[in-house]
């Protein structure tokens, strides 16, 4: 089977600044959920940024959907990004004085092929979305910055998965929220993955989160482990 993500003597550092990551292997099957922790400056968000195409490696090799990303341009990064990814941002950065639907139909704008797997209208699919995260429809066409940061949260989450991404990354993005709250996004968002075969990376200091997945690696034992 394709493996989702491909990671194998993957380096980076920052300009100036000593080896941040060298992960000798990572994979992850198409669907699979991994939880990523590590202290903090440990190189949690860089690795997301990677995943992501945001930043490239200089070496080592780092495959998603068995596109090599450091093959691509950083403009064919980012068009691979819109097509096949949804990320969930810690500060959400949602667009706030657009409506709840608009942002979550904004995810389409650069994509067509997100477009193209819509089994119904952009608008429609919004808010199959937005209920199935429980967010009430009185909200749909208020201004995103009247909502609370938990109501925001949910918005986030259907932007990140509108247009069935094969992969949506989520960098800490409970944080803001109080311990019930948390408990029940993450059940909601898991079964939005599964409903549409999303594979998820998620990052979080918060431990309580770790065994509700089934893989979880630690940065610091994945870091140093060079492969052959
Ligand atoms: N854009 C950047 N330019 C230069 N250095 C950076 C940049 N982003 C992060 N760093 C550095 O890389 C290191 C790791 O940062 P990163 O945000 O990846 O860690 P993290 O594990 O996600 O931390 P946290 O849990 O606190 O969010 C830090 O020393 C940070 O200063």
């Amino acid at each position: 089977m394709t493996p989702l993500i491909a990671i194998r003597n993957l380096y980076f550092a920052w300009p100036g600044q000593p080896a941040l990551l060298n992960i000798g292997e990572l994979t992850l099957a198409p669907g699979e959920r991994l939880f990523i922790k590590g202290p903090s400056g440990s190189g949690k968000s860089t690795l997301l940024g990677l995943l992501a195409g945001i930043h490239a490696a200089p070496r080592g090799s780092l495959h998603i959907l068995e596109q090599d990303l450091g093959a691509l341009s950083a403009h064919k990064r980012d068009r691979f990004r819109a097509d096949h990814l949804g990320y969930i941002f810690q500060q959400f950065n949602l667009l706030p004085f657009l409506s709840v639907v608009e942002n979550v139909t904004a995810a389409l704008t650069f994509s067509r092929y997100k477009r193209r797997r819509l089994t119904a209208p952009a608008e429609q699919e919004a808010k199959r979305l937005l209920a199935a995260l429980q967010l009430p429809d009185a909200l749909w066409q208020q201004p995103v910055h009247q909502l609370s940061i938990g109501q925001q949260q949910r918005v986030a989450a259907a932007r990140a998965l509108i247009g069935r991404p094969e992969l949506v990354i989520a960098d800490e993005p409970t944080s803001a929220l109080d311990a019930d709250s948390r408990a029940a996004f993450m059940a909601l968002l898991f079964a939005e993955c599964d409903h549409q075969g999303s594979g998820l990376v998620f990052v979080s200091h918060d431990t309580g989160l770790e065994p509700l997945f089934s893989r979880v690696e630690s940065l610091k034992a994945l870091n140093g482990a060079t492969s052959c």
